[in-house]
């Protein structure tokens, strides 16, 4: 099976925020801000009844940001995804049916795991970046470090309970090329409208360093 990498979209930033939009009219502004502060990946779980139609305006309307359908757990979500132009997939963990349905898309996906053994089985597959979650709760940064020694192959997002006092623990691992979080877009902040923090926010996490290489 062959998958599109995610490494070039990775590439761009540090940190991938992991959006939830409770009001659509909170997108696109939300979305400006992001990429205004320097991360154009952003992306959208589907959690909320106008979660597709953030990702179809974001896409469609944000210039320079890359929406991503995030919480993408079954066929049906993939495919709504795709036709609402969704650039990238992530998901929380991999059924053998998630896998399959991921198989021979043209777009870049982040399957999740949370194991050694599901992320060996997700590297056969095919999947170059893998998503591992929740990332504190299963080990964090040292688990992935302890990882790297025997499976040196495998890259990795890791997303779930990072934030600022943690975040460059994962990122000073070679392996990890970006983290996903939520703390670049609170929730009373995009409440508030206040899109000026979400876009401090993004700065501070845009300049943040990484050990992984790309060339
Ligand atoms: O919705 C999904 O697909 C998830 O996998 C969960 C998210 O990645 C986490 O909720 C983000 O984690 P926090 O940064 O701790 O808020």
């Amino acid at each position: 099976m062959s998958l599109p990498n995610p490494l070039p979209l990775l590439a761009r930033a540090p940190v991938v925020p992991v959006v939830v939009i409770e009001r659509l009219a909170d997108a696109v502004p939300l979305a400006r801000a992001l990429v205004e502060g320097g991360l154009p990946l952003i992306e959208i779980t589907l959690r909320t009844p106008v979660a597709l139609e953030a990702v179809r305006i974001v896409a469609a309307e944000v210039e320079g940001a890359i929406a991503g359908a995030g919480t993408v757990i079954d066929r049906a979500q993939i495919e709504a995804s795709l036709e609402a132009g969704a650039q990238f997939l992530v998901s929380p963990g991999t059924t053998p049916a998630l896998a399959d349905a991921f198989a021979g898309l043209d777009i870049p996906v982040m399957a999740g795991c949370a194991t050694a053994s599901e992320a060996m089985r997700l590297a056969e597959m095919g999947f170059e970046v893998l998503k591992f979650f929740p990332a504190e709760a299963s080990g964090g940064a040292a688990f992935l470090k302890s990882i790297a020694g025997p499976l040196p192959h495998l890259r990795f997002c890791p997303t779930g309970g990072i934030g600022p006092a943690n975040v460059g623990d994962y990122l000073a691992v070679p392996s990890v090329v970006a983290v996903g979080g939520s703390w670049v877009v609170p929730q009373d902040a995009i409440r508030a409208g206040d899109f000026a923090k979400v876009r401090d926010l993004a700065a501070a996490a845009a300049a943040l360093p990484r050990a992984a290489r790309f060339d």
